[in-house]
């Protein structure tokens, strides 16, 4: 089985990622990126027997038996428009962007048709490890045979495989990641609004709060265009970032006017709805796992917050009748996280309660929560206008931010990821 090559389109972090383990493996890579890369990456790969660096992706389409094109989602149509023509006479081609329904309509429109078209997605970033990890394969166009290989080639990652179509998928990642990351996007603006570094605030500090700043940091810590491309290009994220961002508006004018029964009723009911469960289940997260992971010194007395962040993801899930549990088989690392704090939140009632109290009673969160009703707004409008450089401008001033920290918090994140990964099971 092994005569059969794997071709790489796009040598990024999940190119390299692929390009690795697979040869590692043993297939034969043909892998290119953009002219101005090439020598780097020829140096790079010069030790690796099994990878080939090849001046552009028409060489790679033409001798290769399995290609994966792993570039920007906002490029797809035009990257393969240029090398798709190429594509090797039956050979089996597929890609690793977030956002399938672009990718396909490409595949469709600029491939021959004798290629055959299995697409996939590691659901994680490149720094984890893809062990246990859901691996989408997306049989769109394609011979049994062609989707064996495809499994037999990429099962070297030990992921597992989530057998989905193009729908499906954009749907469920919808649900999951973009708005799972419109959430900390928001975190972020508003610390970087208020001027602030959420570590050097005591309020900010231990159990869920650390969550919330390693994972906004991990975010801001990646490329711009991952978050953009699967917000902007999947209209089903669209809506749900939207309501995200009237959940947060609507909640946070409850807690304005000081209407407590209208607060707790409505969020008691998102909560029966979302978290119907056994409550006999185990947490997904608990406390002591929590606190393992600040950057900052813990104060000793944990200082209450509203969390109108978690609040409203709830009654986000709730408004659009998603029920998030049923979606663990295609879940990212980073979703369980935010499951799992929301969770921890709902599942303890004394906590909700004081939650609940301080949302109404404590003032000094106002502003925070104002920067962040903004943030999430704001976001929710540049992904529905479909503005990739309002996108990119916007991250990339946060992200400048926040930079400083990045190389520790990148380090407690993914000692975090790992520890939490392990501990959480599916429900
Ligand atoms: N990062 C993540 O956590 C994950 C990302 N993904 C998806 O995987 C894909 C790749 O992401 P990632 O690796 O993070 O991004 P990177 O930006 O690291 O990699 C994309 C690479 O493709 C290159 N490229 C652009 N145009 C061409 C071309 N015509 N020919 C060859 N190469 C080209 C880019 O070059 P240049 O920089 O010059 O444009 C860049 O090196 C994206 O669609 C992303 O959404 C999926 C799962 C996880
Ligand atoms: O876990 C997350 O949500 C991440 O941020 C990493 C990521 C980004 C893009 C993907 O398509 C898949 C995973």
């Amino acid at each position: 089985m092994k005569n059969k090559s794997i071709g790489i389109i796009g040598m990024g972090v999940m190119g390299k990622m692929y390009a690795n383990r697979l040869s590692n493996a043993g297939w034969s890579i043909n892998a290119s990126d953009v002219p101005e890369k090439y020598e780097q990456l020829q140096k790079e790969y010069s030790a690796s027997k099994n990878v080939s660096i090849l001046p552009n992706g028409h060489l790679v389409s033409r001798c290769s038996d399995y290609i994966i094109y792993s570039v920007e989602a906002k490029f797809i149509n035009e990257v393969v428009a240029q090398y798709g023509p190429s594509t090797k006479l039956g050979a089996i081609v597929g890609g690793q962007t977030s956002c399938k329904a672009p990718e396909i309509a490409a595949f469709e429109k600029h491939l021959p048709p004798d290629v055959h078209i299995v697409s996939c997605h590691s659901l994680h970033g490149p720094g984890v490890d893809p062990k246990g990890q859901p691996l989408v394969l997306i049989k769109h166009r394609a011979s049994e045979e062609s989707l064996a290989l495809v499994e037999n080639m990429l099962s070297c990652l030990q992921s597992k495989y989530v057998h989905l179509t193009a729908e499906q998928h954009d749907r469920i990642t919808a649900d999951t990641q973009a708005v799972t990351h419109a959430a900390f996007l928001s975190m972020g603006a508003a610390w970087k609004a208020n001027n602030q570094f959420p570590w050097e605030i005591g309020r900010y500090l231990g159990g869920i709060e650390n969550v919330k700043i390693n994972v906004t940091l991990r975010i801001y810590a990646n490329k711009w265009h991952v978050y953009a491309g699967l917000a902007i290009l999947n209209p089903a994220a669209q809506k749900q970032i939207k309501q995200y961002a009237e959940s947060v508006t609507e909640l946070y004018k409850l807690m304005l006017g000081g209407h407590r029964s209208e607060l707790s009723d409505r969020i008691k009911t998102a909560g029966a709805a979302v978290f119907r469960y056994d409550q006999d289940q185990d947490l997904l997260l608990e406390d002591e796992l929590l606190d393992q992971f600040s950057l900052g010194a813990i104060p000793k007395e944990r200082v209450r917050n509203n969390h109108l962040s978690l609040l409203a993801m709830v009654d986000c899930w709730w408004k659009l009748g998603i029920v998030p549990y049923d979606h663990m088989i295609c879940s990212t690392p980073l979703f369980r996280m935010w499951l799992g704090i929301t969770e921890y939140l709902f599942r303890k009632p004394d906590l909700l309660e004081e939650v609940i109290d301080t949302a109404i009673t404590d003032n000094t969160f106002r502003a925070d929560d104002l920067e962040f009703t903004f943030a999430a707004r704001d976001w929710s409008d540049r992904v529905s206008l479909g503005h990739f450089d309002g996108y990119r401008a916007k991250f990339e001033d946060i992200q400048k931010y926040f930079a400083p920290r990045f190389p520790e918090a990148t380090k407690l994140g993914n000692e975090m990821i790992k520890t939490i990964l392990e501990r959480t099971r599916e429900k």
